[in-house]
């Protein structure tokens, strides 16, 4: 028989092998990427450390640019001068060089042409300029690659063991949240993905500080891991002393990345990571070779009110498969199968725990042990489990950012015009309790028109993979904005979704988002958003409502000058006509009557009616005591003074029915031609011109 061919040879992979080959399921995809989740993976295990203790974190974040001479360097591989200048990448052909020369100079006819044409500084000028300026950085980054990064993040957190920390941070799928709680890490992967790309990349080692509550020293490893046994490889270990009794950890790689790619995914993922973690203090800092590049950002501490931490609960008997039932029974200290029933599962009772027991028949009996059980009762067990019907699990073990936090987070760092916030109740979903939490805010910095979703699981934000999270597509697609008088396209809508849960139901290791296919998580989501909103109608249409008083107000104050320079002179000529001063109106016919055209019937004028003047407003006008200025003072001061819809609102319910709110006003007519108009509507009062004088 002829030999096996090599490359059908049976071949084993340890974890870490596996995970080296397919670093994009763990959110290392290309080297930008990397140096993102490199960071987040370190803040979110400090977040973790700090709340474990229930200290309020302090996070320091620093990335470091190393250049190739620096990292070569610290790894000691010796400078060498270029022998052949053409065997590298940055080599330019001369062919290349004149392309690129011809261009420039294209590049500068066109500059010069816009120049003749608009004028220096002009826009478009400045267009063209930022856009070559724009290629040409892009071009020189491209010539450039990656740069290589020093990340450290140091916390305040709850630290390592000492004898624990090479296996932590050196064994892939090792790690101390794999428990049914709310953690940000989950999978004991993320610190050991970030060694992997440093060592893939730099072959520098992981560098590690940490102390716990109370030690009088700290632990000092230098370490790296065997990829191929996903062993940690300990390079140097040491204790030193603590005298300032410091906890925590600081946690350094080099790796290659690409901030000038990534940098903003990095600066969002801090402030949004900020809005959601408003009582954490978080220092940023991007030191550059070259000064000018660097970055400081600071995010302040907003509050010390730290949601409570969440609790280990047990496993509720809907969420549980098979194997886990294996392991559970293989585990357990409990000496009964009813005592292990109770023990090891949420919202089982003694007495249900025996009902139980009695349910599952096949000889099964309540005090047996439950290492005794046959493979056939173990199935039957775990049929039995999800056949049940248990009370849903109560949700007290999780720690959702609450309602007070989510606001404070979204106001600092958004600083919207209108928020509204909600948390839902206790959901389940596969036995699983979520909560989802959500505010809605419109306005605000940096928001884009239009609807912008902000997504958290477990308290991380979410960047990637937008498009087909949950939380975008509820948002974009499932919710009537216009219902609630908000302009989907034009509004700068703000949608933040926190979901917290033992199980998050996320794509992928790389935890960046979450699937639209989880029924129970999108209705839960929905509804969030959806109580926002109605919140917001409300302040949307009072401020809508304060917006038209305010342009009502304007209006009248702009028609107050003509409105009492028009009253006055009716009240002038009034005035002058009752002290017989008054001009003949040519078209009255005089107090004895006139013909009427057409039918040539005498028809007799109606001499002005006496004016009943109640207040002495005539006197006081013939008396120059009242004058056009007066009346426009004493409008002025009325428009100021009264808020129009309360005043409205007031004389309706007062005044209307007891006839207060009706007031006479007599207008003398100037001719005969003046005839009863419509009613004129104005949002305070209705005027209507009736005939007859009395
Ligand atoms: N800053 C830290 N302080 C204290 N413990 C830490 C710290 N960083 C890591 N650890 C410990 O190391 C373990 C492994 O961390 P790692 O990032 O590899 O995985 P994880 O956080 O458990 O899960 P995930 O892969 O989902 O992030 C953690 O479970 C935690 O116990």
């Amino acid at each position: 028989m002829a030999p096996k061919a090599k490359a059908d040879a049976l071949q084993q992979k340890s974890p870490a092998e596996f995970f080296a080959e397919n670093k994009n399921i763990a959110g290392f995809d290309n080297p930008g990427k990397c140096l993102y989740t490199t960071v987040r993976e370190l803040v979110e295990n400090a977040l973790d450390a700090a709340e474990s203790i229930s200290e309020l974190p302090h996070i320091e974040i620093t990335i470091e640019e190393v250049s190739k001479a620096r990292l070569n360097r610290i790894r000691g591989v010796e400078h060498h001068d270029r022998l052949d200048e053409q065997l590298y990448q940055d080599f330019e052909s001369e062919e290349a060089k004149k392309k690129r020369l011809a261009k420039e100079a294209k590049d500068k006819e066109k500059l010069q042409k816009l120049i003749d044409k608009h004028g220096e500084g002009a826009a478009p000028v400045e267009a063209e300029r930022k856009k070559m300026a724009a290629a040409a950085k892009a071009a020189g980054g491209a010539m450039r690659g990656n740069l290589f990064y020093r990340v450290t993040v140091k916390d305040n957190g709850a630290g390592m063991p000492h004898r624990d920390i090479p296996n932590m941070l050196g064994r892939v799928l090792s790690g101390t949240k794999y428990g049914v709680k709310q953690t940000r890490g989950k999978f004991g992967l993320g610190a050991k993905m970030a060694l992997i790309w440093s060592k893939m990349t730099t072959g520098l080692p992981f560098e590690i500080v940490s102390a716990r509550p109370g030690a009088a020293n700290k632990s000092h490893y230098v370490l790296d891991i065997d990829i191929h046994r996903n062993e940690p490889n300990v390079h140097k270990e040491e204790t030193l002393p603590n005298p300032g009794g410091w906890h925590g950890s600081e946690l350094g790689l080099t790796i290659e990345g690409n901030w000038s790619h990534y940098r903003s995914y990095i600066v969002r993922y801090l402030r949004q990571i900020a809005v959601i973690t408003p009582y954490a203090a978080f220092t940023f800092a991007y030191k550059a070779e070259e000064e000018k590049n660097s970055l400081r950002i600071n995010f302040r501490r907003r509050t010390d009110v730290m949601p409570p931490p969440p609790r280990a609960t047990k496993h509720h008997p809907s969420s549980v498969d098979l194997e886990l039932v294996k392991r559970l029974l293989k585990a357990t200290e409990a000496k009964s199968l009813t005592v292990f029933l109770r023990k090891e599962f949420d919202c089982v009772s003694a007495a249900l725990a025996e009902r139980l027991v009695d349910e599952m028949q096949m000889g099964v009996e309540g005090d047996m042990s439950p290492r005794n059980l046959t493979d056939k009762q173990v199935v039957r067990l775990h049929q039995l489990l999800h056949e049940v019907r248990f009370d849903d699990p109560r949700g007290d073990h999780l720690s959702p950012a609450g309602e007070y936090n989510l606001r404070l987070g979204v106001m600092k760092e958004v600083h919207p015009d209108l928020i509204a916030t909600h948390q839902g109740d206790v959901k389940v979903f596969e036995g699983h309790a979520f909560i989802v939490e959500a505010a809605v805010s419109v306005g605000g910095r940096d928001v884009k028109s239009g609807i912008n979703s902000y997504r958290f699981a477990n308290r991380i934000p979410l960047l990637f993979e937008q498009g087909s999270d949950v939380i975008t597509k509820t948002a974009q697609k499932r919710i009537n904005w216009a219902a609630y008088k908000i302009n989907q396209a034009a509004d700068k809508v703000g949608v933040f979704v926190s979901i917290v849960s033992t199980k998050i139901p996320f794509k992928g290791a790389g935890k960046e988002y979450i699937g639209d296919d989880v029924e129970e998580m999108v209705a839960a989501v929905k509804a969030a958003i959806q109580a926002c909103c109605v919140q917001l109608k409300t302040k949307i249409v009072r401020a809508i409502a304060a917006r038209e008083q305010k342009l009502r107000k304007k209006n009248l104050t702009k028609c107050i000058p003509d409105a009492a320079n028009a009253i006055f002179s009716v009240l002038e000529r009034m005035a002058k006509r009752e002290a017989g001063e008054g001009e003949e109106d040519p078209d009255d016919g005089g107090p004895g009557g006139a013909e009427d055209g057409a039918g040539g019937a005498k028809r007799r004028r109606l001499a002005p009616p006496p004016v009943r003047d109640d207040k002495g407003l005539l006197p006081a006008v013939a008396r120059r005591e009242l004058t056009a200025a007066t009346l426009a003072a004493r409008l002025t001061e009325y428009v100021e003074r009264i808020d129009t819809d309360m005043a409205l609102e007031y004389q309706v319910q007062q005044g209307l029915a007891a006839g207060i709110a009706k007031e006479p006003l007599y207008l003398m007519p100037l001719s005969s031609r003046h005839s009863h108009g419509p009613e004129l509507h104005a949002n305070t009062c209705v005027v209507r011109l009736l005939s007859g004088y009395t």
